[in-house]
């Protein structure tokens, strides 16, 4: 029995697409993990499942799997591939959807192709709902990582992100910190781990560790954390261009109980049919 598929990817970060919506799937972490083995599967970063919704206000319901079989809360350059691909089916009227997520509701809006505009929004920086052990909120925490001090951001945006400032991206320790950081006690969820450097107050390189993934060409939800810090230490006006691995995103935020406003490509790679029976 084959199971359909498509492939697609936002800035190379990439995902295998199940359609629960024409059928019902139960989709569990041993099916997540084969799928995203890079060898014996297709190979991806993320498994994401488009079923229909349970909730009112949302058109469908979008769930996502890390590559290590964890299901997570949300996924920026996967909810964009997700609305084109429902673009694409016909499942959708004109050009925007709403999905529920475990991190909350995303209205995305397709404008010419490849691009895609996402309300993802507000952004969380209580210490408790991100989730982060901090005895109060502040701009920036001390966190001790390998043994030595580093000053770091933290914000949820439905999923939790560490943001570290750098001053030379392409030397930044990510494979070292990356996952010490990912793994930290005071992160009881796990976390991604950002690294960002500013460029002025409108432009940032940035480079991310997923958690349950490993650095990943590109990170949606990463983009909108590093904004939403580099605008809460006033290091960032409200329109910023990040630079990542796999090319860029434009991200808008206002500032405390607006939405994070995510603006970047989402294209269709290949459909397939995975064999769950390999004789
Ligand atoms: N690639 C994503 C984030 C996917 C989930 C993340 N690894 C987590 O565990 O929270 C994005 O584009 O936002």
């Amino acid at each position: 029995m084959g199971l359909p598929f498509t492939k697609m990817q936002g800035l190379g970060n990439d995902f295998v697409v199940l359609d629960g919506i024409t059928r019902p799937l139960d989709v569990d972490a041993s099916l997540v993990r084969a799928l995203a083995d890079r060898r014996h599967g297709v190979g991806c970063d993320q498994v994401l499942l488009v079923e229909p919704s349970t909730r009112p206000g949302a058109d469908y319901r979008y769930r996502i799997w890390n590559a290590d079989g964890g299901e997570v809360e949300h996924c920026g350059n996967g909810v964009r591939c997700a609305a084109r691909l429902l673009h694409h089916k016909g499942l959708i009227d004109g050009a925007v959807v709403c999905f529920e997520t475990a991190g909350g509701l995303a209205r995305v809006e397709l404008l010419a192709p490849p691009r895609v505009a996402v309300d993802m929004g507000p952004a969380v920086l209580e210490p408790a709902r991100i989730p982060f052990d901090a005895p109060a909120r502040a701009p920036l925490y001390p966190l001790e990582v390998a043994g030595s001090d580093y000053a770091i951001g933290a914000a949820s945006m439905g999923n939790p992100h560490a943001v570290l400032p750098v001053t030379d991206l392409d030397n930044a320790p990510v494979a070292r910190l990356g996952p010490a950081i990912e793994a930290h006690p005071r992160f009881p969820a796990r976390c991604n781990a950002g690294f960002m450097q500013i460029i002025d107050r409108g432009h940032i390189r940035l480079r991310v560790y997923e958690r349950g993934v490993g650095e990943t060409p590109a990170c949606g939800t990463g983009a909108c954390a590093a904004v939403v810090v580099g605008v809460v230490n006033d290091w960032l006006d409200h329109r910023v261009r990040v630079d990542l691995p796999g090319g860029e995103l434009v991200i808008d935020w206002e500032g405390e109980g607006q939405s994070v406003m995510m603006t970047g490509p989402a294209e269709r790679v290949f459909e397939g049919s995975y064999l769950t029976d390999k004789a």
